[in-house]
């Protein structure tokens, strides 16, 4: 499909993406949306702006109460436009902060909060209810949203819904291209924590690795970025049709 043919696509039209670190669903999420349109929600980046928000107020990620609690009165808005996706907690931009190894490292500890993920979940549909409403960013267009259980928890009747995987070893030298600016061995290895390790612990409570049912499944591990991208919008294309 040609980059721009999408335009007659019906809207509003609510795209959810899901699948493991590094697999690719941020950046490949984002080109889409700008394709089509559309907004754009990386709900991963509201996971780590409560963590953000959690530590910079000295909170222990262990206490699931308090943590649960700073959640609830998480102060988050966030930019949904594609070309410029931004995060604001409590009236600073946290866009570049949250993406720190520090976050990264911690993340997984709001993850896994039952209560934490239960508020975010509900500012996530919010978020995605807004843009099929004239409002929004996108003007009822619609929206891409991304993370681990958009397509199966958050918006399990979102019109399209996919799954983007990818090889471990794929996802880690991506990952360490990003982080170091190089694949070698060592980049690789520095990155096992940030992919793997995060991975194995947020999977204890959602499920993304294996596509629920009406899940389509996107292998990008001998993909480029366009192909992938290119992936995406045949799937839109064909579930749009039906
Ligand atoms: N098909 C692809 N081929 C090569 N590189 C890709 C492909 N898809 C994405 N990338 C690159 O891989 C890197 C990781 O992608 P991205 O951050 O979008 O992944 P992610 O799944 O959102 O990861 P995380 O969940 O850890 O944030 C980026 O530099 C991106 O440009
Ligand atoms: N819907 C989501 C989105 C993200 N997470 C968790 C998993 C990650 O450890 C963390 C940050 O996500 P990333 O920015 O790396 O995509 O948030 C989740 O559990 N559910």
């Amino acid at each position: 499909m040609e980059t721009g043919e999408l335009s007659e696509i019906p809207t509003p039209l609510v795209v959810a993406v899901d699948g493991p670190s590094g697999s690719g669903k941020s950046s490949v999420s984002r080109a889409v949306a700008r394709d089509l349109g559309l907004a754009y929600l990386d709900t991963g980046a509201m996971y780590r702006a409560a963590t953000w928000w959690c530590l910079d107020q000295g909170l222990p990620l262990t206490d699931t109460a308090a943590v649960a609690d700073a959640v609830r009165a998480l102060p988050l808005v966030m930019g949904v436009d594609p070309d410029d996706p931004t995060v604001v907690v409590g009236g600073t931009d946290v866009t570049a902060a949250i993406r720190e190894t520090a976050i990264s490292a911690a993340v997984s500890a709001v993850a896994t909060n039952l209560d934490a993920r239960a508020e975010l979940g509900r500012l996530q549909r919010a978020a995605i209810k807004a843009e099929r409403e004239p409002g929004g960013f996108s003007q009822g267009r619609g929206i891409v949203a991304e993370g681990r259980d958009i397509t199966t928890v958050v918006a399990p009747d979102a019109d399209v819904r996919v799954l983007l995987t990818a090889s471990e070893e794929a996802r880690l030298s991506r990952r360490a291209l990003d982080v170091h600016g190089t694949a070698d061995a060592s980049a690789v290895e520095a990155t096992r924590d940030q992919v793997l390790r995060r991975d194995a612990d947020d999977s204890t409570v959602v499920q993304f690795h294996t596509a629920a049912d009406g899940v389509v499944t996107i292998d990008s591990s001998h993909l480029g970025f366009d192909e992938t991208v290119e992936a995406v919008l045949a799937v839109v294309s064909a579930a749009t049709r039906a």
